[in-house]
């Protein structure tokens, strides 16, 4: 298809095969504009402060109404006000780099991007300091009117300035060009709900409360798991960067990056641990929440989701880490637990009786060539 505004961009064809590693342009800060691109005149820029609890709730509203749906359109992610912080206040994070579009004359905010710093490791030989580029939302009153491009040239702009030329990012679209292609999965925690709220559905010749026998996980964990504590943090550190270090796409994280992203973090991030006789991490789940709303259900409004964040088995085997996991997730009142095919996750999406979702999430990096990767390569989960 005619990608007219990825043409234009430092991304491989999608027909491109390529061999080897390395950025796709070259600028120097001089090349970079000085000025925010233009926008169309009745709206303006709006750099969003987080810590304005006013800011981010029309970050909150503008996402709970007009970011991603699923391909049924009956469900629409619905990030929670405390989730939001979290994602966009990562050790390092600027706050120019939480980007809102507004309507002059009402100040309505329609349009919203969003860059945090990571380093990313590709093939476990470069380590690319870049962004990942998250919750790209136009209203969608205002859709088909060339807003994204804008709202990406901008973020890449601002990026650029502060000397970073590379990027990472997700859609369920394909773009030119993945990275990788990757399945997701869900393990069924609440089925009748989900029957109820049509997201699965019942086979045939089975009862519901067939279906809920099935779909039973264990009510106590079978290993000693407990949250992550602050003390954790130097061997899980080094747990994480050992495993991680595998595989060909996966960012890395010292020791503030560890305890901002799997601090347990009521409704927003859970992580717990087993530790050996030294006190040491040696086993660790982690998963994030991230609700859905269910669009015009007369009772069900809200979807709990759990998604899989990162895991690491070395004491015990994977799949009785993901079930406790599971009993973990379930204990919390989460209807579903959500996966990609990243990782060695096929090791347990079937014995776990994960089921295969209706899509793809395609990897993608920006102004970075890379031979295409298997998705069992990948070892990083955006949000
Ligand atoms: C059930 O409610 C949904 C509401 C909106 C979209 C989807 C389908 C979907 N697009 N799922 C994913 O992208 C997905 C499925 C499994 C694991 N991570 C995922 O996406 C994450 C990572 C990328 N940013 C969104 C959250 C489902």
């Amino acid at each position: 298809q005619n990608h007219a505004f990825w043409d234009t961009q430092p991304v491989p064809k999608l027909d491109q095969v390529i061999e080897k590693n390395g950025p796709i342009e070259t600028k120097t800060l001089d090349d970079v504009r000085k000025e925010p691109l233009s926008l169309p005149p009745q709206f303006e820029w709006s750099t969003i402060d987080v810590n304005d609890h006013a800011q981010l709730m029309d970050v909150y509203t503008l996402l709970n109404e007009n970011y991603v749906e699923d391909d049924d359109n009956m469900f629409r992610f619905d990030y929670s006000v405390a989730f939001l912080k979290w994602a966009l206040q990562p050790p390092g994070y600027l706050k120019q780099w939480h980007i809102g579009v507004r309507v002059k004359d009402n100040k309505k905010m329609v349009g919203f991007i969003s860059a945090i710093p990571a380093t990313v490791v590709v093939d476990k030989t470069e380590n690319i300091k870049m962004v990942e580029i998250n919750f790209l939302c136009v209203h969608k009153k205002l859709r088909e009117k060339r807003l994204a491009p804008v709202l990406i040239k901008e973020i890449t702009r601002l990026v650029n300035l502060e000397n970073i030329w590379q990027a990472a990012y997700t859609a369920g679209i394909v773009l030119p060009k993945p990275v990788a292609t990757c399945r997701y999965y869900h393990r069924s925690l609440n089925p009748k709900k989900l029957v109820e709220v049509g997201f699965s559905q019942i086979p045939a010749n089975i009862t519901m409360s067939l279906l809920i026998k099935l779909h039973k996980v264990p009510e106590a964990t079978k290993h000693a798991f407990r949250p992550l504590e602050k003390k954790d943090v130097p061997s899980a550190t080094l747990l994480v960067q050992k495993y991680l270090s595998k595989y060909s796409l996966a960012p890395t994280f010292d020791e503030h990056e560890i305890w901002h992203w799997f601090a347990p973090l009521k409704n927003v991030m859970d992580c717990q641990v087993l530790t050996d006789a030294q006190g040491n991490v040696t086993d660790l789940f982690s998963f994030y929440t991230l609700p859905s709303s269910i669009i015009n259900h007369p009772k069900h409004k809200n979807l709990k989701a759990a998604f899989s964040f990162y895991n690491v088995a070395t004491s015990i085997p994977v799949a009785e880490l993901m079930q406790d996991a599971l009993t973990v997730a379930k204990n919390n009142e989460f209807d579903v637990f959500n996966c990609l095919d990243i990782f060695e996750n096929n090791q347990f999406i079937k014995d776990l009786k994960f089921a295969p979702g209706d899509g793809n999430l395609q990897y993608y990096l920006y102004n970075y060539s890379t031979p295409t990767k298997k998705s069992a390569d990948i070892g990083l989960v955006l949000l």
